[in-house]
């Protein structure tokens, strides 16, 4: 699991090792991973390391340092090294090491125009960003402002540009704990984060900003630290998925309801069984119309349909809401389920039934238009482009007022757990916008929800405290859809009636992981 802290408590672990006099030694570690995978990418582009170039840019902190310690080590491998220097007081023991080795070091002051050191940036093979780190404030400023944007002139954006950026810590001009990025930034290929991931890499602008992301374990520890973020990795949801064992039959399993779908949109309630079925469930009953239950039956004869009631159908979890319009039967039965106690997944026209307060084991899937209705309803204003602007902070606060989990739909999954825990999810394609994915999405969770309802050692499994587990389950679900939609988008455009293949596929990869390390 990737665990971001703040900056605040990152500079607090390191606090007690600086006090004990291994400051440097922290730096060094710091700057031979920079080094490390500075040399890595090189390699990759299939540049040699013996004659190329790179210039380091280092700010006025100690994450300048890392970057002219890092510098220094490529000297010694050769490659000819450049310090361009933002500010008139850079760490002066990396600083003297860098020049000791051979390196150039160049200063820009507010007055001197940026153009020829950044034109030669941009002709860099590699350009290690040391500007700003953890001691961030704001937005780029000074020199350093206008070298970046002279930088961004000259060498063309991420992924056109020859140089390679990889930033160290940070990519510099994002928010550390909040990735919003207030002017310029310079984009990383890559970043290498020491002691922890600051939520700023995970979050917003920043995490688009930090590209490949590299955690190096520096001797922090974290562990007395609350992390403001997470994100779950494969070993996480291999741990967390429940698996059938040999004394199960299909009711110990986890057995979904499905109320979803009606007559003017049969295929929701199609998409929510079928992606139900292929994450593993005991069994799926469906509630709906019978033209609806017909249509389902075309592709999956096992799931076992009525037109009855919540109370009369026993199931593990609920699933509600995808394509219930004008349905009200499907009004009542989402009602009903929300007030049955067992977890539900409420999405699209369900998300209307909510009362007033609810638990964490109701998962709400809406995407920003519909939180921002939910918002509204509870008193709270929120422009929809401000909700996209800061999915964690909307997505918390939805949380917060209702008491259930928020898995807020975008190119990134934000969820918030009503303790104020939040998870974000990139495993994405811009492939999976597409109409009927977030039905899909409803009935993967859903499976998730049905087959952990009763499974007391689920959050011990990731070390979380039991109320998180249900916006584990939902980070669980966002992953392992964005995943079979990665692997769709492979075949060509995603079409979401074939996605269930792929979720079965994806699960079967995951479930061959080594269990999580953290
Ligand atoms: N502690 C350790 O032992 C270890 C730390 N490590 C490394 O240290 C980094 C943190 O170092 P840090 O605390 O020196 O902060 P850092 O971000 O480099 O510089 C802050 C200075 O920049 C300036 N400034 C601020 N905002 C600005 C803006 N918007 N635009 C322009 N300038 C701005 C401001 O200076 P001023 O302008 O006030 O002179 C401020 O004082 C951390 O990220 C990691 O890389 C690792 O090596 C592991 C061991
Ligand atoms: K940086």
């Amino acid at each position: 699991m990737l665990e971001a802290f703040s900056g605040a408590d990152v500079r607090a672990a390191e606090a007690p090792l600086i006090d004990a006099g291994q400051g440097d030694a922290l730096m060094q570690r710091a700057a031979h991973a920079l080094f490390g995978v500075a040399l890595g990418l090189l390699r990759e582009a299939g540049r040699s390391t013996y004659g190329a170039t790179a210039v380091v840019l280092a700010g006025s902190g100690k994450n300048g340092g890392d970057a002219l310690y890092a510098g220094e080590r490529l000297l010694r491998r050769g490659v000819g090294v450049t310090a361009v220097l933002l500010a008139g007081n850079v760490h002066a023991p990396s600083l003297d090491a860098f020049q000791r080795a051979g390196g150039t070091a160049v200063g820009l002051d507010d007055a001197t125009e940026p153009s020829a050191l950044a034109d030669h940036a941009a002709a860099a093979d590699i350009v290690i960003d040391g500007i700003l780190g953890t001691g961030a404030s704001g937005g780029l400023r000074g020199s350093a402002l206008h070298f970046v944007e002279a930088f961004h002139a000259r060498a063309g954006a991420r992924g056109s540009r020859s140089a390679i950026v990889v930033a160290c810590d940070l990519p510099s001009g994002i928010g550390v704990d909040d990735g919003r990025i207030s002017g310029a930034v310079l984009e990383a290929d890559a970043t290498v984060t020491f002691g922890a991931v600051k939520p700023g890499l995970l979050l917003g602008d920043g995490a688009q900003a930090a590209g490949e992301l590299d955690v190096v374990d520096i001797g922090l520890e974290m562990s007395s630290f609350t992390p403001v973020v997470r994100t779950l990795l494969d070993a996480d949801v291999a741990a967390l998925f429940s698996r059938p064992t040999s004394r199960d039959q299909k009711y110990t399993r986890g057995v979904l309801g499905i109320a979803a779908g009606s007559t003017r949109y049969p295929g929701a309630a199609a998409l929510a069984v079928g992606a139900a079925l292929a994450t593993g469930v005991g069994m799926v009953r469906y509630l709906g119309p019978e033209s609806v239950a017909a249509l389902i039956h075309q592709h999956n004869p096992e799931v076992v349909a009525s037109t009855g009631s919540i109370a009369d159908a026993r199931s593990q979890a609920w699933a509600v809401g995808p394509g219930a319009v004008d349905d009200d039967d499907q009004r009542r039965r989402a009602v009903d389920a929300l007030h049955s106690g067992l977890p539900v997944v409420v999405d699209a026209g369900a998300l209307t039934e909510l009362p007033e307060r609810v638990g964490p084991h109701v998962i709400l899937t809406p995407h920003a238009g519909e939180l921002q209705q939910l918002l509204a309803a509870r008193g709270i204003d929120a422009e929809r482009s401000a909700i996209e602007a800061e999915p964690a902070r909307f997505a918390l606060r939805a949380a917060e007022v209702t008491g259930a989990t928020v898995l807020l739909k975008g190119f990134a999954t934000t969820i918030a757990s009503p303790s104020g825990a939040l998870f974000v999810q990139r495993d994405a394609t811009p492939w999976l916008a597409t109409a009927g994915s977030g039905d899909t999405l409803t009935g993967i969770i859903g499976a998730l929800g049905a087959t952990l309802a009763e499974d007391d050692g689920a959050a011990k499994r990731l070390r979380l405290p039991p109320e998180d587990l249900w916006a584990a389950v939902a980070a669980a679900g966002a992953l392992i859809h964005g995943r079979a939609g990665r692997r769709a988008a492979r075949r060509g455009p995603v079409v979401v009636s074939t996605l269930p293949a792929d979720i079965g596929a994806v699960i079967a990869d995951l479930l061959q992981e080594p269990p999580p390390t953290t």
